[in-house]
C-alpha cells in the first residue's frame, strides 16, 4: 500500500442473509442438506475507492444505501463477503451509538477500555483523561454505569474519547446528529482541528451543508452501489436530485448519475475541472415542480376550534395545479378554506413557513391591525384564503402553518390554527450557488489588486 494512502477499498461486496421467519434461521442452523432457508441481500456491490492521507471524505446516500455497512467493514466490526479493505494508521471510530461501550461499566471504565482498544496504554489514557472528561461535560455521570446515560451523554463521551486519542484516521457515522447544537459545534471545531493536523477523516452525513463545508471529496452510495464520487458540491447536488426525485424518475436519474461517473469525470474544485463538472450536471435531468402524494405532513397539530375550521391547506403553482415539490425562485399560492359555524368580527388570516427543526422563516398576516381586518364574517360563511409567496428557499423540506384570528365576543384569539398544516420540498437545481436555508440572491463579485 502506497504510504500516501490511508484507506483502500477494493471490489467490496457484502451480502446479508435474510430470513423471512425466525424458524428459518433455526432450520438453517440444523440443515445438513445444503438447502438455503434464507434470501441473499446485497448491501454493498463491488465498491472501490481510495482515500489519501489527510483527506476528509463524506459519504452520502439515501436510507439503506449501504453507508453504515461500508464504515463498519472499514473499521473491522463487520467482515466483507468479497473484496478487501486496507487501512494505514490508527483508526478511531464513532459508529452506532454506544456500540463501543459496555453498558454495565461506568463512563470512566469505558473510557479506559475504549482507549485501550484504540491502542493507548493506561499511562497514556491517564494523561488524557482530564481532557476527555472536560470535553464530554457529563459531570458526575462519568462514574455512573453507561446504561443510565441519555443518548446525548453517550455520544458526548464516545466523541470525547475518539478525538482525544490522536487518531490518524477518524471515522464518524452520523453520531453527531444526536448531540445538542452547542456540542455539535464543539465537535465540528475539533474535527476541523483534527483535519488541520493532517489526519484522514471519513464520515457519513445526511446534512449536505456539513459535507460541503468539511469535506475535500464526497462519495454517493445508492442501493449498495457507489454511484459517484467527486467534489462535495457536485455530489450533494446529485444526492439531493436522487432524494427528491418522484418515484417514476428515480431510475433515470440514477442511470444519469452513474453514467456520469462511468465516464470517469473525476470532479475537483479546481476551476479548470469545474467546467467538466458542469457538463456532468447538465446530463442529469432538471426536475420540474410536481405533487408527491407520499409527501404528507405527519405532524399536523390543530388548535381547538372556536366555531371556525381551516380545511384543505395546499400549495398551487401559477397554473393552479397542486404541487408540493417546488422550484427555487418561483411564485406559488398557499391556499386554505375557512368555514365559519359562528359569526366572527375582526377576522385576519395568517401563514408561516418553518424549517424541519421548527425555526420560523417567514410568513404574513392578511391585515396589519384590527382596523384592516375583515370587520364581520357571517355564520355559515366559507372563505377561500390565499397567500402568494416567492419560494426563496434553498433545497430542503419545509412546513407551513395556517391560522385565523378574530373575535366571537371574548376578545381576539385564534379562532382556529393548524401547525405543520402542509409539507413541501424545494427541489435542487444544477446551477445553485446559494448556500444555507434562504436564497438571498447574493451576487458574488471580486477585484484582484496586485502590487
Ligand atoms: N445485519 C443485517 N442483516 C440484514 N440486512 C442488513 C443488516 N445490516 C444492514 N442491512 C441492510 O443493508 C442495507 C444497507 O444498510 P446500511 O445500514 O448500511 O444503510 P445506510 O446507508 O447506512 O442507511 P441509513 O441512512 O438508513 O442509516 C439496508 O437495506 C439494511 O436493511
Amino acid at each position: 500500500m502506497c504510504s500516501d494512502v490511508a484507506i483502500v477499498v477494493k471490489n467490496l461486496s457484502k451480502s446479508f442473509h435474510i430470513y423471512d421467519k425466525p424458524r428459518d434461521r433455526l432450520l438453517q442452523m440444523l440443515s445438513c442438506s445444503g438447502r438455503k432457508f434464507y434470501r441473499e441481500f446485497l448491501a454493498l456491490r463491488d465498491v472501490s475507492f481510495s482515500i489519501e492521507k489527510g483527506e476528509t471524505v463524506g459519504i452520502v446516500g439515501r436510507n439503506g444505501s449501504g453507508k453504515s455497512t461500508l464504515l463498519q467493514i472499514i473499521c473491522g466490526t463487520l467482515t466483507p463477503s468479497a473484496g478487501e479493505v486496507r487501512t494505514n494508521g490508527r483508526i478511531a471510530a464513532l459508529l452506532e451509538l454506544g456500540s463501543g461501550f459496555n453498558p454495565d461499566f461506568s463512563g470512566r471504565e469505558n473510557v479506559y477500555m475504549n482507549a485501550a482498544v484504540l491502542g493507548l496504554s493506561k499511562e497514556e489514557t491517564d494523561a488524557r483523561f482530564a481532557e476527555i472528561e472536560a470535553f464530554a461535560e457529563i459531570g458526575d455521570f462519568i462514574d455512573q454505569p453507561v446504561k443510565t446515560y441519555s443518548s446525548g451523554m453517550m455520544v458526548r463521551l464516545a466523541f470525547a474519547v475518539a478525538i482525544n486519542v490522536d487518531p490518524q484516521i477518524l471515522i464518524v457515522d452520523e453520531a453527531l446528529s444526536v448531540g445538542d447544537e452547542l456540542f455539535q459545534r464543539k465537535c465540528f471545531a475539533r474535527i476541523e482541528a483534527i483535519k488541520a493536523s493532517g489526519a484522514t477523516i471519513l464520515f457519513v452525513s445526511h446534512a449536505g451543508s456539513t459535507v460541503i463545508e468539511l469535506c475535500d471529496r464526497a462519495i454517493l452510495m445508492d442501493g449498495g452501489d457507489k454511484l459517484a464520487e467527486g467534489a462535495p458540491k457536485s455530489i450533494i447536488g446529485k444526492y439531493q436530485k436522487l432524494l427528491y426525485a418522484p418515484a417514476d424518475k428515480v431510475e433515470a436519474i440514477r442511470a444519469a448519475i452513474s453514467g456520469d461517473s462511468h465516464r470517469e469525470i473525476i470532479e475537483t474544485d479546481s476551476p479548470a475541472l469545474l467546467m467538466e463538472s458542469k457538463v456532468a450536471k447538465d446530463v442529469t435531468p432538471e426536475l420540474e415542480e410536481f405533487y408527491d402524494p407520499n409527501l404528507q405532513s405527519q405532524s399536523v397539530l390543530a388548535y381547538e376550534s372556536h366555531g371556525v375550521l381551516i380545511e384543505s391547506p395546499k400549495i398551487l403553482n401559477l397554473a393552479g395545479k397542486v404541487v408540493n415539490c417546488l422550484k427555487r425562485g418561483q411564485t406559488y399560492r398557499y391556499t386554505y378554506q375557512v368555514s365559519f359555524a359562528i359569526g366572527a368580527t375582526g377576522v385576519r388570516f395568517g401563514m408561516m413557513i418553518k424549517t424541519l427543526a421548527g425555526v420560523e422563516l417567514g410568513g404574513a398576516t392578511s391585515a396589519v391591525s384590527l382596523q384592516d381586518a375583515v370587520p364581520y364574517v357571517d355564520k355559515g360563511s366559507t372563505m377561500q384564503v390565499e397567500f402568494a409567496f416567492q419560494c426563496n428557499l434553498n433545497p430542503g423540506t419545509y412546513f407551513l402553518n395556517a391560522g385565523v384570528l378574530g373575535s366571537t365576543g371574548q376578545g381576539e384569539t385564534y379562532l382556529h390554527r393548524l401547525l405543520d398544516a402542509c409539507l413541501f420540498r424545494v427541489l435542487p437545481t444544477a446551477d445553485q450557488t446559494a448556500t444555507g436555508v434562504v436564497d438571498f440572491k447574493c451576487v458574488p463579485d471580486f477585484i484582484i489588486s496586485t502590487n
